[in-house]
């Protein structure tokens, strides 16, 4: 059977300190991922909302047009950085995410939308994915943490997934998507090898889910699995957890940062996967006569 990941490849995950600045932010992200690519990655992450603070008074603020596609380098300065940066690079990036406005946003009552949408480039500057968020992070847990981003946005309705043909099928999910493990065993079911996830989870949950997250679905499904978070920055309104981390098909960790600036950088091994699957064969054991099988169902951006 032929290897869900073709050839082995060098992952980067850039914890990117962002600032109130986005120019600075595009420009601070393309310094970093060049220094990643030096270093032999060929697939790069960038965090969610790497290019503004992570807020809900913040998205409408720093929101930009991405349809029609492409669109103009008014309506998205974002997307012909990163368009350019992956050409410049010669990678595949994933581009965290940016606030996505659609149509004319006059308030959460008004008719234009708001999305957290991640863009993914090839090497050639060519946008070959688009994730919206589809599970909104509203939380609220009392003398800890309240988040809502359904304040302001609207999830997304399609699970993603990209195939970068020297490599394999890759799925990308933004952040608080990755305690829904449906779409990553959905994902990993139509031949992902990886699982992506921009994210910026916080200092009450990021201590108690975010490495157990990472490792579960990359137990339950056994592939690769990266989460790339902003470095903490203690002055901004929201205290990102750090801690950006590569997990292989056996859920043990490549390697993990803390909460500071820095760059993971993990060589996914072609052959592991199948490996894994080999000595726990969960692959032909599921019992679909007992439960449904999830990836039958599901709408794909693919
Ligand atoms: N940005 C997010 O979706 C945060 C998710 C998070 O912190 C969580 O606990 O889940």
């Amino acid at each position: 059977m032929a290897q869900l990941l073709k050839q082995s490849v060098k992952l980067a995950l850039i914890q990117l300190a962002s600032t109130a600045d986005k120019a600075h932010n595009l420009s601070h992200a393309r310094s970093k991922v060049l220094e990643a690519t030096k270093q032999g990655a060929k697939i790069v992450v960038l965090p969610e909302c790497f290019n503004s603070p992570y807020g809900t008074k913040y998205f409408p603020q720093y929101a930009e047009q991405l349809q029609p596609s492409p669109p103009t380098e008014k309506q998205s300065p974002s997307f012909h950085a990163l368009s350019n940066l992956a050409k410049e690079a010669g990678v595949y990036l994933v581009g965290g995410s940016i606030p996505e406005v659609v149509g004319k946003w006059d308030g959460p009552e008004g008719e234009g939308k708001l999305y957290n949408t991640s863009l993914t480039f090839s090497p050639t500057g060519e946008l070959v994915a688009m994730h919206r968020k589809v599970h909104l992070f509203d939380i609220d847990i009392p003398g800890k943490i309240r988040f809502k981003e359904s304040e302001v946005l609207t999830p997304g309705n399609k699970i993603s997934i990209v195939d970068f043909p020297e490599y394999g099928k890759v799925a990308i999910a933004i952040c608080y998507d990755i305690r829904f493990p449906e779409l990553a065993t959905i994902a990993a079911r139509k031949g992902a090898f990886l699982l992506l996830y921009p994210g910026a989870f916080n200092l009450t949950t990021g201590a108690l889910h975010w490495e157990l997250q990472a490792r579960a679905r990359a137990m339950d499904n056994q592939v690769y699995v990266g989460l790339c978070s902003p470095a903490r920055d203690m002055e901004a309104d929201y205290n990102a957890w750090g801690h950006s981390m590569a997990v292989d098909p056996n859920a043990e960790i490549l390697q993990q940062l803390d909460e500071k600036e820095g760059t993971v950088l993990a060589e996914l091994k072609a052959g592991r996967i199948e490996e894994v699957r080999k000595g726990i064969p969960l692959y032909t054991q599921r019992r679909f006569d007992v439960y449904p099988d999830v990836s039958e169902g599901g709408k794909f951006d693919e």
